[in-house]
C-alpha cells in the first residue's frame, strides 16, 4: 500500500505541475509552446517559461551530461560500494568509511554516490551518509566486500551478472560511444566504429586483443558473466515465452549459436532434458562455459548431452542436423551484409524441418507506422499495441532502453538493433521465411522464428 499511495503522491505532483502551466498560460491568454516545433526565443510564450511558477513546475534533463550517470555507476561498482553497504545494512555508512577499503578521495566518492542518488540508485540518508537501495542492491555481486576488494578478477564471478554488465557497458561501451560524432565527422558512411578510434585500433571488438594476458582474461571473463546478466534483467521464463521447445523430437539438436556460456541452451535443456545442445562460440569463451555447465548443469555432461564447440559462425556450419538454430544477441553485433553470412552459412546446414529462433529486440518507430503496408507486420504475433496520443506510439522514454542498446551496438561493435523489416529483409536475403514472432511481456526481448525458404 506504502508503494501505490507513493506513486499516487508522483501521480498528484505531475498533475499539479501540468496545471499550474495552465494557470500561467491561460493568465496570459498564450498558447503552451509546442514540443514539436522549432524553438523561438522571439515568442513571447518562449519567456514565459521564465516565470519562477513555470521553472519550478518543469522538470528538464540536461542530457548532454547524462554519460556521468553510466561513468559514476561504472566508479561505484568497480570499488565494490553496494558489496560495502550491503554489510553496512539500512543505516547506511558514513563516506568516509565507505571509501577506506579502496582509499578513494571521501568527498569525491560522496559526490559521486549523491548523484547516483539523485537518479534512486543508492539513498542518501543523512549529508554524507549512503546506504543501498533497490536499485543499487542489483548491482550486488554476492561476496563479503573483503573478498570482491580482495580479487578482482574473481569479484565477478558466480554473480546475477548485472554489475558485470553495468561495467561492460560503461566501461567499452561509454568509452566508445563518445566517439560517435568524431566517427562521422570523419567518415559519414557510419563505417567507421567509434570503438576503433576510442581504443586506437584497427581490430573489432571481439578480435581485440588488448593490454596484458591479466586485463583480457579480466574482460573475458566479465563478458561472459555480463551476458548472464542480460537474461538477469529478463523474466527467467522468457525463453519459454514464444516458441514450443516441447514440440522438439527427443536428442533434437539445439545448437546455440555464439551462445557465450549456454545460460540460454542451459535453461532450456534443464526444463527439457531430452534434448542435445551444442554451444558454439570461439575459444575462450567455450573454455568458460565448460566450467559454467560442469556447475550448473553436470548432468547434461554426464550425459553426454551437451557437445562445446569451437566454431567461427562466418565459416561453413559443421551440425548438419539441426533441430533449432538458437541466436540470442548475435544478429545485433553485425551489420546488414554480415548477419545475411552468418545467416546464409545456417541455411546452408539446415534441413526442412529445422527452425530458426532469434532473440532480439525489436526496434519501433517513433511515430506511427502503416502496418497495412509492411510484409513482416503479416507474421502471426509480429504487430505490437502502440501508446496512444500524447504519448509517442513508441512508449517513449518507457522503451528508452531499445535505443540506448542500438546506439551501443554502433559504437562498440558496428552493431544494429534491428526494425521488424530489418530482419526480415536479411532473413529474406540469406533464405530464411519469418513464421512467427513473439513479443513478451515483461520484456523488450522478442523471439523471431523462421524456417528455410
Ligand atoms: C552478445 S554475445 C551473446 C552471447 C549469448 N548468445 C548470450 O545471449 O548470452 C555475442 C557472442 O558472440 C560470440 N562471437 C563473436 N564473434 C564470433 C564468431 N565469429 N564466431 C562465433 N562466435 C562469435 C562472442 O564470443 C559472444 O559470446
Amino acid at each position: 500500500m506504502e508503494n501505490i499511495s507513493t506513486l499516487r503522491r508522483l501521480a498528484d505532483i505531475i498533475s499539479d505541475a501540468a496545471s499550474t502551466m495552465e494557470r500561467v498560460y491561460a493568465r496570459s491568454e498564450m498558447p503552451l509552446p509546442s514540443l514539436d516545433e522549432p524553438f523561438n526565443p522571439d515568442d513571447p510564450a518562449e519567456t514565459l517559461k521564465q516565470d519562477i511558477e513555470v521553472e519550478a513546475a518543469r522538470i528538464t534533463v540536461n542530457s548532454a551530461h547524462s554519460f556521468h550517470i553510466s561513468s559514476c555507476l561504472l566508479a561505484a561498482s568497480d570499488l565494490n560500494i553496494v558489496e560495502f553497504l550491503r554489510e553496512a545494512g539500512p543505516q547506511g555508512a558514513d563516506v568516509k568509511k565507505i571509501a577506506a577499503p579502496s582509499g578513494v578521495d571521501p568527498d569525491l566518492l560522496a559526490r559521486i554516490l549523491r548523484l547516483l542518488a539523485t537518479h534512486h540508485i543508492f539513498r542518501e540518508v543523512s549529508p554524507g551518509v549512503f546506504a543501498n537501495n533497490r536499485v543499487s542492491s542489483t548491482l550486488d555481486k554476492g561476496k563479503p566486500s573483503s573478498v570482491a576488494n580482495g580479487n578482482r578478477r574473481e569479484r565477478l564471478t558466480g554473480s546475477s551478472g548485472i554489475a558485470a554488465l553495468v561495467e561492460h557497458t560503461a566501461d567499452f561501451g561509454g568509452k566508445a560511444a563518445v566517439y560517435l560524432s568524431d566517427s562521422l565527422m570523419g567518415d559519414p558512411t557510419g563505417k567507421t566504429i567509434p570503438f576503433n578510434i576510442a581504443f586506437k585500433t584497427d581490430k573489432a571488438f571481439f578480435d581485440w586483443e588488448h593490454g596484458t594476458q591479466e586485463e583480457i582474461a579480466y574482460s573475458l571473463a566479465r563478458f561472459a558473466v555480463a551476458m548472464q546478466g542480460t537474461a538477469a534483467t529478463e523474466p527467467a521464463d522468457l525463453i519459454f515465452q514464444g516458441f514450443d521447445w516441447s514440440l522438439l523430437p527427443k536428442n533434437g539438436i539445439i545448437v546455440d549459436v555464439g551462445g557465450g556460456i549456454g545460460h540460454l541452451s542451459l535453461t532450456i535443456a534443464k526444463k527439457y532434458p531430452q534434448l542435445r545442445v551444442v554451444l558454439q562460440d570461439l575459444g575462450p569463451p567455450i573454455e568458460i562455459s565448460k566450467n559454467y555447465w560442469r556447475e550448473t548443469f553436470p548432468a547434461h555432461l554426464e550425459a553426454n548431452k551437451v557437445e562445446f564447440q569451437v566454431h567461427d559462425f562466418f565459416t561453413s556450419q559443421p551440425v548438419k542436423d539441426a533441430a533449432i538454430f538458437l541466436l540470442r544477441y548475435i544478429l545485433h553485433d553485425w551489420n546488414d551484409a554480415q548477419a545475411i553470412i552468418i545467416l546464409g552459412h545456417l541455411r546452408a546446414a539446415a534441413q526442412p524441418t529445422t527452425r530458426l529462433v532469434i532473440l532480439e529486440k525489436i526496434i519501433p518507430f517513433a511515430s506511427v507506422e502503416d502496418v497495412k503496408r509492411s510484409e513482416a507486420h503479416a507474421v502471426p504475433g509480429a504487430t505490437r499495441p502502440t501508446a496512444e496520443a500524447p504519448l509517442l506510439p513508441n512508449w517513449g522514454v518507457a522503451t528508452a532502453d531499445l535505443y540506448l542498446y542500438d546506439v551501443t551496438m554502433h559504437a562498440l561493435v558496428g552493431g544494429v538493433e534491428r526494425t521488424l523489416q530489418g530482419f526480415w529483409d536479411i532473413f529474406h536475403k540469406s533464405g530464411w521465411n519469418m513464421i512467427e514472432v513473439h513479443h513478451s511481456s515483461g520484456s523488450q526481448v522478442s523471439q523471431l522464428v523462421a524456417a528455410p525458404t
